[in-house]
């Protein structure tokens, strides 16, 4: 049975084409955003002008700044803000929910204090409600040109993946399935780390065989780390994994990635952050899996190497030539464990 009435909470880039693909589909759509001349500017001219200026979206999504009435009657609520304020933005409606009532974040993030992934924040605050992710390379600005892309939703809850899969699938965007919420969304959120260190490589000039190490060897580095984490690291042959790390590690349309480019090409962190004017989730995940490494003893060079160019004014030159002269490794520790080279 498929979903006929959902809500969109976030009024930014992702948000808006989840809901639009939604109302795409027929399924009746409320948005909730903060910005009142934003939602009149949907609900009368059909554009979200912030995020997606050259986007005609579907005349049935409606967006409203009241978050309870976004919420009342929607059978799947689709959270998509910023991971600093999902916990907030979800605690000021869970007292108006019913049990049947499913979330699906979108988020691709780390609360730190205790290093929750989103679903995890979802599950403590709802205990009650089915929950799921979406997550897959899904750059919003291709996704709202209606250019052919996938995705993968994970949940636990198999009549929720199917409702979702069917809601969502459409002739440009085809709806995979995964019952691993943990990996699906833990490959969403490091991506953003290795797309920051590909922007480096990108501005300063370097080669394809480079790029192409940058991005195996950040396979191999996320692998680690989720295994370390309990994770099943398998997953990370999928579109939440390879596919989200090689279109962020190659696309100037990451936010992430441009982030990485202004820094290499002489911006501090701060003037790329402001001048993006949008959410790069890979800079506070950064300092989030550093730290966990250093807590749990996890090899990893790229993390450490990016922290070092972001928050310490290290030179990306200088890093790149210190992880060329690590000890010798192996190509696939899952097929030669390390000990054993
Ligand atoms: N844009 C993309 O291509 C994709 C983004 N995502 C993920 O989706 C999440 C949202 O991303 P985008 O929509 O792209 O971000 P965005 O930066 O385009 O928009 C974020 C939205 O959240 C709102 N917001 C910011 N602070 C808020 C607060 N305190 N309370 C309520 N709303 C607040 C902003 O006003 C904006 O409407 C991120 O975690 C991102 O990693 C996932 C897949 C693709
Ligand atoms: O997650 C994304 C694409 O799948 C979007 O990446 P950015 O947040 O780097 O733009």
């Amino acid at each position: 049975m498929s979903i006929k009435r959902a809500a969109v909470i976030g009024g930014g880039s992702f948000g808006t084409v989840i809901a639009n693909i939604l109302a795409d589909n027929g399924v009746e759509i409320l948005q909730w955003m903060r910005n009142e001349s934003v939602a009149e500017s949907i609900n009368h001219e059909h554009v979200n002008p912030d995020y997606l200026p050259d986007t005609k979206l579907n005349p049935s999504l409606k967006a409203t700044t009241d978050l309870q009435e976004a919420v009342r009657g929607a059978e799947v609520i689709f959270v998509s803000v910023p991971s600093k304020f999902v916990r907030q933005v979800v605690g000021s409606f869970v007292d108006d929910l019913d049990p049947t009532q499913a979330l699906v974040s979108t988020t691709k993030g780390i609360e730190p204090d205790r290093f929750l992934l989103m679903s995890q924040v979802l599950q403590e605050l709802c205990p009650n409600n089915p929950v799921a992710v979406i997550s897959g390379p899904n750059l919003a600005k291709e996704i709202a040109k209606r250019e052919l892309a996938a995705t993968v939703i994970a949940s636990t809850n198999s009549d929720l993946r199917r409702n979702l899969q069917e809601s969502l699938s459409c002739n440009y965007f085809r709806v995979y399935a995964s019952d691993d919420l943990y990996g699906v969304e833990l490959g969403g959120a490091l991506k953003n780390i290795y797309a920051i260190v590909s922007g480096f490589i990108a501005a300063l000039g370097m080669g394809e065989n480079t790029k192409s190490m940058i991005i195996t060897r950040s396979l191999a580095e996320m692998s680690r780390f989720a295994e370390a984490m309990g994770a099943n690291p398998l997953t990370f042959l999928g579109l939440a994994g390879v596919g989200d790390l090689v279109v962020t590690c190659m696309s100037p349309l990451s936010r992430n990635y441009r982030v990485g480019y202004a820094i290499g090409s002489g911006q501090s962190l701060e003037e790329s952050v402001d001048e993006l004017g949008e959410v790069a989730e890979g800079v506070n995940t950064l300092r989030y899996v550093r730290e966990k490494a250093l807590e749990l003893d996890i090899y990893m060079p790229l993390v450490m190497g990016a922290y070092e160019i972001l928050f310490n004014h290290a030179d990306p030159k200088d890093v790149a030539k210190g992880l060329m002269t690590g000890a010798f490794a192996s190509d696939v520790e899952f097929a030669l464990p390390s000990h054993k080279i």
